[in-house]
């Protein structure tokens, strides 16, 4: 089992595509932040905003981001996911709610991805209906659709196109979320199942 996914994972990388580098993803990172900065570093209001992070594909981004912010802020995570070890979407599951307090109070949601928009259109009025006052969604990459999606980012790091992607966070069978670019798998090497347990 353990040599199935170790070459599982070795040939996906193998056959895949590099369209990201990991120098320009450092530098999309960093967009992000000075747009997060710029807006609460010299905040008059105070505010002490909630950071989100969209597990598991935001452990990366939002390991990279947070350093890089300069006012106060508080960090938590939430976990929701919808596509498993598949590269098709479908029902939502949450594996962690919000555990705080959100009444009143501007959240920063942080994800990888924005694909078809779903996760994140969930995610923000599940925290409108807690009593947020305002869901500010920040995201790694915007995945070029050519169609409208349920819910925009307010702050994108890079628009990916319309490919299915691994690193930085993003996996296929839980594989490459350690890669520091952005990789587009082949098609053909998403569908191999990995055998029962
Ligand atoms: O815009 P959408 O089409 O809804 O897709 C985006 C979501 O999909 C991924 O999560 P996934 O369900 O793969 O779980 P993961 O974070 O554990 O990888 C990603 O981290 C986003 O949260
Ligand atoms: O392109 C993707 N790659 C990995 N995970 C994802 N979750 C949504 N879209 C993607």
């Amino acid at each position: 089992m353990q040599d199935f996914h170790y070459t599982r994972a070795r040939a996906l990388l193998s056959n895949a595509e590099e369209i990201v580098s990991a120098e320009t993803v450092t530098a999309a990172v960093k967009n992000v932040a000075a747009v997060l900065n710029q807006r609460f570093d010299n905040d008059e209001t105070g505010a002490f905003p909630l950071v989100l992070g969209v597990m598991g594909g935001a452990v990366v981004f939002t390991g990279n981001l947070l350093p890089q912010l300069n006012f106060p802020l508080e960090f938590d995570y939430i976990h929701v996911t919808r596509y498993g070890d598949l590269d098709r979407g479908g029902e939502i599951v949450w594996k962690v709610i919000p555990r705080q307090d959100v009444t009143g109070r501007t959240i920063i949601v942080v994800d990888d991805i924005l694909d078809e928009g779903e996760t994140l259109a969930h995610v923000k009025q599940r925290l409108l209906d807690m009593g947020a006052a305002e869901v500010i969604l920040a995201v790694f990459a915007d995945k070029d659709l050519g169609r409208a999606k349920p819910v925009q980012a307010d702050i994108v790091g890079l628009s990916i196109p319309n490919r299915f992607v691994v690193g930085f966070g993003m996996d296929a069978h839980g594989y490459w979320r350690n890669l520091p670019g952005l990789w587009v798998i082949r098609d053909t090497d998403k569908q191999v199942e990995a055998p029962a347990a």
